[in-house]
C-alpha cells in the first residue's frame, strides 16, 4: 500500500484498522524546512492499480496529526466508503521562534494552515504550502490515492483551513466540509492574533485567508459546503460566527448546508456525532454514491 522506493518516509507506527491500515509517518518537509508528521488511513482493496479517493483532515488548535483520526471515529466510515484519509499536523514543530510555545492559540499547534509572511515566522510557518501542495503530492506519489478525487474537512482552526483551501483552489479540492469552523478569522480574537503575528498589521493581506471575505470577493466552490455547528459551543459567539458565512453565502449564491445542533459543544463528542454525515457528503461527490 505504501510504495516508498526513495525512502522519503520514516514509519513511526502502522496498525490494521477497520479492514484497512492506518499509519503514522514523518518526513523532511521542503515547505516547512523541518521534519513533519502526518498520518494516512488506507481502506481495504486499495492498490497502485486501483487508487482510491481521499479526504484530507485538518484539526484544530492544540491538536496533532493523531487527534482527528483517533477522536472523531472517522476511520470506520471512511472504510465503509472505500475512502482514504490523510491527516496533517497543525503547525511546524521545533521552528525555534521565540514564544512559539507560550500560548495554545499561536505558534506550535496553531499554524492556521497559511504561509506566514512576517519574520521570524516566515522561515518555517508555511502550513499553507504544506497542506495545499506538498502533502497531497507526497502522499499521492507514495500511497494508492487518486488525486483527482480529493476532498478536505476540518474542525475549528482546521475548518477555517478547509474552507479557505477549498474556496481558493476548488479544482484541487473537489469536496469540502467543516465542523465548527472559524469562518471569519479577520474579525475574531483567534484570527486577529494569528494573522497580525503571521501576516502583519496590513489587514488587506488577511482577506486571502478568510473564508467569509473570500466568498465576498467572488471565490466559490462548485459543490454544496457542509458545515455542522453546535449551539452550546463555548466559542460560537466570540470566535466562530457561522451566521456571517451563511449571510455571505446567501448573498453570492454559494450552496451551503449549515446545520445547527442544540446542546452540542466544540468537542470531538460533537464531531463524533455527525462525522458519518460528513464522510457520506464527501463520498457522494468523490465516488458518485448517493448521499
Ligand atoms: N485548550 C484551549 C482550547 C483548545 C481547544 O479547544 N482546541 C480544540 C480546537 S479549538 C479551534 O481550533 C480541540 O480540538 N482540542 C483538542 C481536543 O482533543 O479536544 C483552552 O484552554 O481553551
Amino acid at each position: 500500500m505504501l510504495s516508498d522506493p526513495g525512502g522519503e518516509l520514516t514509519t513511526r507506527a502502522e496498525h490494521a484498522c477497520c479492514g484497512g491500515r492506518v499509519g503514522f509517518y514523518s518526513h523532511a518537509s521542503r515547505a516547512l524546512g523541518l521534519e513533519a508528521r502526518f498520518a494516512v488511513f488506507m481502506p481495504a482493496g486499495a492498490s497502485m492499480a486501483r487508487r482510491v479517493p481521499v479526504i484530507h483532515l485538518l484539526a484544530g488548535l492544540t491538536c496533532t496529526e493523531e487527534t482527528f483520526l483517533i477522536k472523531s471515529n472517522v476511520i470506520r466510515f471512511a472504510a465503509r466508503h472505500g475512502i482514504a484519509l490523510v491527516a496533517t499536523d497543525t503547525s511546524p514543530r521545533g521552528a525555534g521562534v521565540s514564544g512559539e510555545d507560550d500560548a495554545y492559540d499561536l505558534g506550535t499547534g496553531a499554524g492556521f494552515y497559511l504561509d506566514a509572511t512576517r519574520a521570524p515566522w516566515d522561515a518555517h510557518y508555511r502550513m499553507g504550502t504544506y497542506v495545499g501542495d506538498e502533502l497531497p503530492h507526497l502522499t499521492e506519489r507514495l500511497f494508492a490515492l487518486d488525486g483527482s478525487r480529493r476532498g478536505i474537512m476540518g474542525h475549528s482552526m482546521g475548518g477555517h483551513g478547509a474552507l479557505v483551501h477549498a474556496l481558493r483552489a476548488p479544482q484541487k479540492w473537489k469536496s469540502v466540509s467543516a465542523f465548527a469552523p472559524i469562518v471569519h478569522p479577520a474579525i475574531v480574537p483567534w484570527g486577529e492574533k494569528a494573522f497580525s503575528t503571521y501576516l502583519g498589521a496590513d489587514r488587506t493581506t488577511w482577506a486571502a485567508h478568510d473564508a467569509t471575505l473570500l466568498l465576498k470577493a467572488g471565490h466559490m466552490h462548485p459543490t454544496t459546503i457542509l458545515i455542522d455547528q453546535g449551539e452550546a459551543d463555548q466559542f460560537l459567539h466570540d470566535q466562530l460566527r457561522p451566521d456571517l458565512f451563511r449571510d455571505a453565502a446567501t448573498s453570492v449564491g454559494q450552496a451551503l448546508d449549515l446545520r445547527l445542533h442544540a446542546g452540542y459543544d466544540h468537542s470531538y463528542w460533537f464531531i463524533q456525532s455527525f462525522i458519518e454525515d460528513h464522510v457520506r457528503h464527501h463520498a457522494a461527490i468523490l465516488t458518485g454514491t448517493p448521499a
